[in-house]
């Protein structure tokens, strides 16, 4: 199979507010891809569509070869969900919410300890999931999603309004399955996030994709001709352009012992994005 996720020029409209402007992309196996945009740009649209939850109103959907709007429960068995809205039962403890998930949903329940494990959950296993934190309830619901052990996970904003070092611990478990060979496809607003978690990233705005390619080459592409430069004795940036007059100025300034470092401005994903859209996240 070329790729784990194909959509070729879908459209997705609620009656005449067109949320998805002929989007056309590839995902390949092993990836982990990201989905960018701010709120309303049509990421949880994308994720419905790619999970089956909406249907597209033109174009080819295909997750894992198959078309995803003929229901193939091939493919279900295959693909873990972890949604804006997942819900779990506040009064059950953390191991029952997986085996009731488990037995709902036809899933094997003999990993069930092996994933609690997995997500650091297991000597919690026994606590009702109204007494954990936001953080561990992120991570249950994590586990739910992968109980299945899923071929191609989609997680949509897995850790916003999480805490830095709680979204460490979720980079660290998507990046462990993602070796064991789980292709991951998540949507965030959080450009930082998904400049270190991700292998490819789409900038979406306003139900269009206006920028793909990997976080490091698409910086590359919107660098600018200029260099930073700290002086000795100057408290401020000196900003010089590349070129060689700058590297002559660099020179000079290397000679007389004044020169303390020198940048290159390479932007990050969200000033690009600004650039891109006028947008900020
Ligand atoms: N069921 C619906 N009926 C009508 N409009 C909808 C529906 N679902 C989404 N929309 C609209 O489609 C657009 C894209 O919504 P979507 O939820 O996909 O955005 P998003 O990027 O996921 O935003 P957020 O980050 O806030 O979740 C928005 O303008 C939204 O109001």
């Amino acid at each position: 199979m070329d790729s784990i996720i194909s959509m070729k020029n879908v459209c997705k409209k609620f009656k005449d507010k067109t949320a998805i402007k002929n989007m056309t992309f590839d995902i390949k196996e092993g990836e982990i891809f990201g989905f960018l945009g701010p709120s309303g740009a049509g990421k949880t649209t994308t994720i419905k569509i790619l999970t089956a939850q909406l249907i597209a109103t033109s174009g080819q959907v295909k997750v894992l070869g198959k078309d995803i709007h003929i229901p193939s429960k091939e493919v279900f068995k295959e693909i873990g969900v972890l949604s804006d809205n997942s819900a779990l039962y506040e009064r059950l403890t953390v191991q029952d919410n997986l085996l009731f998930y488990a037995e709902i949903n036809g899933v094997n329940k003999k990993n069930s300890d092996e994933i609690l494990e997995q997500v650091g959950l297991l000597e919690s296993k026994k606590k009702e999931v109204k007494k954990l934190s936001k953080g561990m309830k992120q991570r249950l619901n994590l586990a739910r999603a992968v109980l299945n052990k899923p071929r191609l996970l989609f997680l949509d904003e897995p850790t916003s309004s999480l805490d830095p070092s709680t979204m460490v611990e979720i980079h660290k478990l998507l990046r462990k399955l993602n070796k064991e060979g789980t292709t991951i496809f998540l949507t965030t607003h959080n450009m930082e996030e998904a400049d270190k978690l991700c292998n490819r990233v789409a900038f979406l705005n306003e139900g269009e994709i206006v920028e793909i390619g990997k976080p490091s080459d698409i910086k590359l592409k919107y660098r600018t001709e200029e260099i930073k430069v700290i002086l000795k004795n100057n408290p401020q940036n000196v900003i010089i352009k590349n070129d060689e007059e700058g590297g002559a100025q660099i020179n000079a300034w290397m000679k007389k012992g004044q020169l303390l470092s020198i940048h290159s401005m390479e932007p990050n994903l969200e000033q690009i994005f600004l650039r891109l859209t006028g947008r900020e996240l």
